[in-house]
């Protein structure tokens, strides 16, 4: 069976650059070799590079911007973050919203360069609206849960089950994350058993004192 994927979103926290994001990265590669869960990271896109080349874990971009190579000054090309060494990348996060033609054009994007893709949602028709472009992932958060400490797995298991329902019903090869509030092996545990294939986290790792003793946490149940 596929392994379930435990996403860290590094974000802009100061708790996420430089040596404390290698320390993350390093965590997050001893326990998924000590677990077998796939566990990602998404730094900012200054450190792509450097995590891709040192750690033995799938690094994420951010964002992208659907465009071509060519006149995009300021924009983040798809292809400068393949080359960087970037396994995917989050499309639409709650942080950064785009439209549904933005969101449409990075997931091509994305695929011409074989990015996987993660497209974030905010409820369920979005988690469907989202299916339809044929993503990797749909990631389903409740924004006002994102960075609250309060798990969406706990507080709302129905907008994970309704999601994961609506994106099977638009395309059943479309795999579902969920994020807000997950910090402990019970809230990865009750969102896989609600059909997740795994969760997108930040705070509870990020501005852990202790990482590493938090990703064993996540990782216990599975
Ligand atoms: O990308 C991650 C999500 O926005 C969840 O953030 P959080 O784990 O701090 O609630």
């Amino acid at each position: 069976m596929e392994s379930p994927l435990i996403l860290i979103n590094l974000k802009t926290y100061k708790e996420g650059i430089g040596d404390r994001a290698h320390r993350i990265a390093a965590a997050a590669e001893t326990v998924s070799a000590e677990s077998g869960v796939t566990i990602g990271i998404a730094p900012s896109f200054m450190e792509i590079h450097p995590l891709s080349r040192h750690y033995a874990i799938p690094v994420y971009a951010q964002h992208i911007d659907g465009i071509s190579p060519g006149t995009g000054t300021g924009h983040i090309l798809p292809e400068a973050v393949k080359l960087a060494g970037a396994h995917g990348t989050l499309i639409n996060h709650s942080e950064r919203r785009l439209t549904l033609a933005d969101i449409e054009a990075a997931v091509s994007a994305a695929k011409r360069v074989r990015l996987e893709t993660v497209v974030c949602t905010n409820n369920v028709p979005t988690s469907a609206a989202a299916a339809a472009l044929s993503p990797d992932y749909v990631a389903i958060e409740p924004p006002e849960l994102i960075g609250s400490g309060v798990s969406v797995s706990k507080a709302d298991p129905g907008i994970i089950e309704n999601s994961v329902a609506a994106v099977r019903k638009v395309h059943d090869g479309v795999k579902v994350l969920t994020g807000a509030g997950i910090q402990s092996g019970e809230c990865v545990k009750i969102a896989l058993d609600l059909g997740t294939h795994g969760v997108l986290l930040a705070s509870s790792v990020v501005k852990a004192d202790d990482p590493e003793k938090v990703l064993r946490e996540l990782v216990s149940l599975l």
